[in-house]
């Protein structure tokens, strides 16, 4: 072994051991103050993205780390889905999957930065068992792509990937001072052992009493996952908060096996558990007994496990309660603060795990860890960090003007390539072209 050997596993040694931080460095300011609905009404018919929204109402995460968290339970899920034996089982845990993604978003007030033409992320988990990387791939409208994988794998291939892409349309409803953010983009998971693939859309969000009250998001509507091979299929509704039944986040659907015989019924809440029955008869008396458990002030789920009258039940998925969000920190979870940390491992140098496979850094000049206006008002300080903000837009702006008159050449995302899904008929996606970890950083652009 030389020094060089030596210094690598020390430095592996440094990025798993890596205590990350428990919080921000600053808390977030009041915003009271300051009117969103001033600025939001005058963007009606209009696509909110070419509006400015007072930075205060931003948090110190672009949407690119946002469609990161989304990782936050695929270990859990996707590498259960991948060992299952039965199709209709891999398919729970592919719904259970999406809907945790869901839950990470809850109670999040407020609104990611828009990632720079060119911008990129990457997250490799600190347990080493997942990797992701996002880019931005278009401005007008916004799109951001991301691809993730199991770094686990099973005989040549990762055991799960996970990919897409984002477009999120901002409406604004002048009537009831809401916005629905309806993202536009197909998801795709694939199990390469048993060659499926799983594609969906996802859910749509609403942002409630913009104008006076205290603002709420809720995710609703409908969506169906597919298992392309099997022509298997999961309906997954989440219901809209009625002042009637009084029932928050309530999520509910079904599997549907190639026959479209009913062969699962799924109920729960995206933001804390979903629970699974194989006894497909009677759906109102699932889910009153789920409704029973979910009324408990604290559920006690190995209770529920021994209980007899919940002997056909499956919990697939419930929240990591011990993850609690802060509240003086825009929500953030434990998990949150370290999307963002720049950490030296990160920055310095090539480290390779042990297998020699997967490289931790150094970061590219475009990661959004290194956007000067996040890590200003992560610190607090909200003017500097609002004219960074305004002077990277302009910096972009200037490109565009540049590359319309023709003195530069038309930007090409460099990690993803927009071609027709290769599964799903007619839906174009972005996909990732596994060039991103061989770490060749040269024509990165100079975005920041
Ligand atoms: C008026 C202001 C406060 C509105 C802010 C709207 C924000 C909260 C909206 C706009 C776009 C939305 C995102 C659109 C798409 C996705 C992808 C999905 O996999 C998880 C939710 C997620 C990441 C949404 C989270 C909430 C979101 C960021």
């Amino acid at each position: 072994m030389n020094s060089d050997d030596r210094n690598d596993e020390n430095e592996l040694k440094k990025y798993q051991n890596h205590e990350f931080r428990v919080s921000l460095p600053s808390e977030m300011i009041d915003r009271s103050k300051y009117s969103i609905w001033s600025i939001l009404k005058q963007c009606v018919d209009k696509e909110l993205y070419r509006f400015t929204i007072p930075i205060v109402w931003n948090e110190p995460l672009s949407m690119l780390q946002r469609l990161a968290e989304n990782m936050k339970y695929s270990n859990e899920l996707l590498d259960k889905a991948a060992e299952m034996t039965s199709a209709i089982e891999r398919m729970k845990y592919v719904s259970a999957f999406l809907v945790s993604s869901t839950s990470i978003h809850n109670g999040r007030l407020s609104k990611p930065f828009n990632p720079l033409l060119g911008e990129t992320y990457e997250f490799i988990s600190p347990e080493k068992n997942y990797r992701i990387c996002c880019e931005q791939v278009s401005h007008h409208p916004p799109i951001s792509a991301y691809y993730s994988e199991s770094t686990l794998s099973s005989k040549t291939s990762p055991k799960w990937k996970y990919y897409g892409s984002v477009l999120p349309h901002m409406k604004l409803n002048i009537l009831n001072a809401s916005v629905e953010a309806i993202p536009e983009g197909i998801q795709t998971v694939e199990l390469p052992e048993n060659e499926e693939v799983y594609t969906w859309h996802n859910f749509k969000v609403n942002a409630h009493n913009l104008v006076i009250g205290k603002l709420w998001f809720e995710h609703t509507g409908k969506t169906e996952i597919i298992n392309h091979k099997l022509k298997i299929k999961c309906v997954l509704e989440y219901k809209p908060y009625s002042w009637f039944v009084r029932h928050m986040s309530r999520c509910e659907g079904y599997i549907l096996d190639s026959n479209d015989n009913k062969v699962a019924l799924l109920y729960g809440r995206w933001d804390e558990c979903l629970f699974c029955t194989n006894n497909v008869k009677s759906p109102s008396d699932f889910h009153k007994r789920v409704e029973k458990i979910l009324a408990m002030d604290e559920i006690d789920y190995e209770k529920i496990r021994k209980d007899k009258n919940y002997s056909d039940l499956e919990l697939l998925w419930k929240a990591n309660g011990q993850d609690k969000a802060y509240e003086n920190f825009f929500n953030f979870t434990q998990f949150t603060f370290k999307l963002n940390e720049l950490h030296s491992q990160l920055r310095e140098r090539v480290v390779l795990d042990d297998e020699n496979k997967i490289s931790i850094g150094p970061l590219p000049a475009t990661d959004s860890r290194y956007r000067p206006d996040m890590r200003l008002y992560e610190k607090g300080q909200i003017d500097e960090a609002s004219n960074e903000k305004h002077r990277l837009e302009e910096k972009q702006r200037e490109v565009q003007r540049k590359t319309e008159s023709g003195e530069l050449e038309h930007w090409k995302p460099l990690w993803f390539e927009k071609c027709l899904h290769h599964t799903a008929p007619k839906e174009e996606t972005w996909i990732f072209n596994n060039t991103y970890w061989n770490r060749n950083y040269e024509k990165c652009p100079d975005i920041f």
